[in-house]
């Protein structure tokens, strides 16, 4: 990162300690604004615990995190979405039987000084639909808007949950392993969406698709047992010896 480089998120001496075990140790990263930053790692490398870092899932146990230069450590969840980070999760967990435009409607409304009141506000979620529409369109469910999610193929579940994320309009996005249990086609479809999406913001991800990596991220930070290992473009991790045995050492214990 050159020196007049925005730095959109930053964790400075970052660990988190499960009772005596470090799952995240002494962790520096640096994301640029406007970049999409890839996190990878072998299986337990502590890499969906920094993701609960960084969005105040988990509080860290030492070090800092700061979005756009202001301290949010210790925040809460719902305090650093309002510093402009959402997050999305790798298991789903949508209302069976709202559909898609009711979903996002909501969430575009869970922003408003309205957002705790929607069980009295239909006229109020009509002001919504518009937006609604164009999200669900950007997702690629626009057809499927009346169905309820109880209803939809995992990799439309999936979509719409990208949709959520955006109706919150964040500066920063962290995914959680987009591609996650995807078929071939959906994951294309995810990455031509996270593109989409990437414009104008910054997006951490954590993906095990190298494919995904490679196609995505401008940069990426390799973890292992907590600590960082490698850090750079993808094509210099992927040849970096100590990421290759890294790898091969998870493939072997496999
Ligand atoms: N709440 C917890 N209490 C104790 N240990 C935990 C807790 N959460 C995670 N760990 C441990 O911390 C380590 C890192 O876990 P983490 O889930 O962050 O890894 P990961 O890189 O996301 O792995 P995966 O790729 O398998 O999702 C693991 O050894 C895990 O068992």
């Amino acid at each position: 990162m050159t020196p007049s480089t925005t730095v959109a998120l930053r964790a400075t001496g970052l660990s988190k300690n499960f009772h005596g075990f470090l799952a995240v140790n002494a962790v520096d990263l640096e994301v640029a604004a406007g970049g999409v930053h890839a996190l990878v790692g072998p299986n337990g490398a502590g890499k969906t615990t920094l993701f609960n870092l960084l969005s105040g899932f988990l509080q860290p146990s030492t070090g800092t995190i700061t979005v756009f230069g202001e301290d949010v450590t210790g925040l809460q969840p719902e305090q650093i979405a309002h510093k402009g980070v959402a997050r999305s999760f790798q298991i789903t967990s949508l209302f069976e039987n709202l559909n898609p435009r009711e979903h996002v409607e909501l969430a575009l409304q869970s922003r408003t000084t309205q957002g705790r009141k929607f069980w009295r506000s239909e006229k109020l979620l009509g002001r919504f639909t518009d937006r609604a529409g164009e999200l669900l369109d950007l997702v690629g469910l626009a057809e499927l808007a009346e169905k309820p999610a109880g209803l939809l193929a995992y990799g439309q579940k999936r979509a719409l949950e990208m949709a959520l994320v955006m109706a919150l309009d964040p500066k920063i996005m962290l995914l959680d392993e987009p591609t996650a249990g995807m078929g071939i086609e959906d994951v294309h479809r995810t990455i031509e969406l996270v593109k989409k999406i990437a414009d104008g913001r910054t997006v951490v991800f954590v993906d095990h698709n190298m494919h995904v990596v490679g196609s995505l991220a401008d940069r990426v930070t390799v973890l292992q047992q907590g600590r960082i290992l490698a850090e750079g473009t993808y094509q210099e991790v992927r040849s970096d010896p100590r990421v290759i045995t890294a790898y091969l050492g998870e493939a072997s214990n496999a």
